[in-house]
């Protein structure tokens, strides 16, 4: 027997191991004579293919993972445009909403209320408690757009794991997806008798945040090597619980930083290519939010430090944002405001109320707006219009996910803005012809910035997550583009090479968490750009 021996990266010095013996091949007759995995892979396209409704092909593709995890991840990766809509935004949204009913077999850490006082039992339980690095937890209250699924909200810990997976080569081991099951307030729900949760409302805050005291302790307890995610919690407690565990561990909350920072560095694309028309630098545009919650507010904070850091004082940057909620534009003469809505109250308009989206637009005159609401359609043809009027490139971002919810489609703003709008939106939607030329619609979606986020934390093994971390993912995948990415107006890269961007937003990630001094892998600082960069290339799991 020969011994091969192959080099590898250990805290940052290269090292020899012997190679694993080639497996043993399989038993002759257990398996087809001729079977091929590039071959079975497009047979498995074929399959999926095959299913008349998206939900059946999201419960194709979970088997599949289930079954044979290195063809299903083989799968993504290399049809990333195909899959991702299926086992992420949109379908997943769909697969949640009918996760009771859907519902094979246990995936991922449940811990319910009635777990309080003992859940470090549960956690314990987890099969792979030395492997475990990174969790996506959610409390179900707030699934994407769709409201309170409860238990249900599982499916979306699950989806965003798949694509650290796909997309970071984060280890499938190394992940634990988990929804705390704190009740539900939906009562079709509580009335289903397929419905996997406990059946009550939800507790009171004080009880949750004992809950979540204890639920933060003891997971960095049992898994000290772990980075915490959290996802899709209402917004007050998104905000809560974000800012009271933040400090001294790894923790970061996709839809306040993750969107801030997709939706930052997507406004930074398009600020480039409308200054070609309005010779305006982003630090001079307009934002109107439309919607006020964790994604509007956390993409208003990402966008104060960028205006900040690029010579704004505080007031003139908070003077570009303007937000809109529920009950028309954000104002002090307004009356008592929730306090993730104050910072950036206007002082400047004093009434009376306005609540029509097109007299707002009159009022403010934005060069962008931004759309996180979760009202499908209130992008009217009007208001798209009424933007194309007072920008030659007006910015449009119906971010609000499912595609059913988003505020705008993209044919739409193609055609109300006769083909010069710069679009993104939160879930996919087809390209567009208009006037001979191919449009393509951005995804300004969360799902670029935190698989390379992760990674980076992983790597660095960081003892918290700073917003100049978040910021470096930000820029990160802002400069990423190819010169043909750029010459077609997209403001994202291509899904396909998300290996590529998340190694490069990884690397800028761990250079941001070494010059704030929070990384514990010293070994990586005296590395040059190009040795981080392969080192991280060599980290990834490869199915
Ligand atoms: O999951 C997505 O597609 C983006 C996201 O975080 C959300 O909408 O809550
Ligand atoms: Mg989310």
């Amino acid at each position: 027997m020969t011994i091969t021996l192959i080099p590898y990266w250990h805290n940052g010095v290269q090292k020899l191991k012997v190679a694993p013996q080639a497996p043993h091949p399989p038993k002759q007759g257990l398996t087809p004579p001729t079977f091929d995995v590039d071959v079975h892979i497009e047979r498995c396209l074929m399959q999926l293919r095959s299913k008349t409704t998206n939900l059946e092909k999201y419960i194709y593709l979970s088997q599949l993972k289930h079954e044979s995890p290195s063809i299903f991840y083989k799968l993504c990766l290399e049809h990333m445009p195909e899959i991702t809509p299926i086992i992420y935004t949109p379908t997943v949204g769909e697969a949640c909403v009918n996760f009771s009913h859907i519902y094979r077999r246990p995936e991922g850490l449940y811990v319910s209320i009635k777990d309080k006082g003992k859940i470090r039992s549960v956690l314990t339980n987890w099969p792979k408690v030395d492997d475990a690095r990174i969790a996506v937890v959610t409390d179900g209250s707030r699934i994407l757009g769709l409201g309170d699924l409860g238990v249900n909200g599982m499916g979306i810990s699950i989806g965003k794991l798949s694509l650290y997976i796909a997309g970071a080569g984060i280890r499938p081991e190394s992940t634990i997806p988990i929804c705390l099951d704190l009740g539900t307030n939906t009562q079709r729900y509580l009335d289903d008798p397929f419905y996997l949760g406990m059946r009550q409302k939800r507790v009171a805050d004080k009880e949750m945040e004992e809950f979540m005291d204890e639920f933060v302790r003891e997971m960095t307890s049992v898994f000290p090597k772990l980075m915490i995610q959290f996802e899709d919690f209402s917004t007050d407690n998104a905000f809560k619980y974000l800012e009271r565990f933040r400090k001294g561990n790894p923790v970061f909350n996709d839809d306040i930083q993750g969107t801030g920072a997709v939706v930052l560095s997507g406004l930074i694309n398009a600020a480039r290519l409308a200054s070609a028309a309005s010779k305006r630098p982003l630090t001079e545009h307009k934002i109107l939010f439309f919607g006020a919650g964790s994604a509007g507010v956390g993409v208003a904070h990402q966008l104060m430090s960028f205006f900040t850091i690029n010579g704004l004082t505080e007031e003139e940057a908070r003077r570009q944002i303007y937000l809109v909620d529920s009950q028309g534009l954000v104002y002090d003469a307004r009356g008592k405001l929730p306090e993730h809505k104050k910072y950036f109250s206007r002082d400047d308009y004093q009434g009376p109320p306005i609540t029509d989206l097109l007299e707002i637009i009159d009022y403010v005159r934005p060069t962008a707006l931004l759309g996180l609401s979760t009202i499908g359609g209130a992008f009217t043809n009007e208001v798209i219009e009424a933007m194309a009027l007072i920008n030659p490139r007006p910015i449009i971002f119906p971010l609000s996910n499912p595609v059913t919810l988003a505020e705008c489609t993209f044919e739409d703003a193609v055609v109300h803005t006769r083909g010069m709008v710069l679009f993104a939106s939160g879930s996919p939607f087809p390209e567009q012809q208009y006037n001979g030329n191919t449009l393509y619609p951005g995804q300004g979606n969360n799902m670029y910035i935190f698989p390379g986020l992760g990674l980076a934390a992983i790597l660095a093994r960081v003892s918290e997550i700073t917003d100049s971390m978040v910021e470096a993912s930000s820029l990160g995948l802002a400069n990423v583009l190819t010169s043909e990415e750029t010459a077609l107006d997209l403001l994202y890269p291509r899904i396909g090479r998300i290996r590529e961007i998340s190694a490069h937003i990884a690397k800028e990630v761990i250079r941001a968490a070494q010059k704030a001094g929070v990384d514990r892998a010293h070994n990586l600082r005296k590395m040059s750009d190009a040795d981080l960069l392969r080192f991280i290339n060599e980290r990834m799991w490869q199915p």
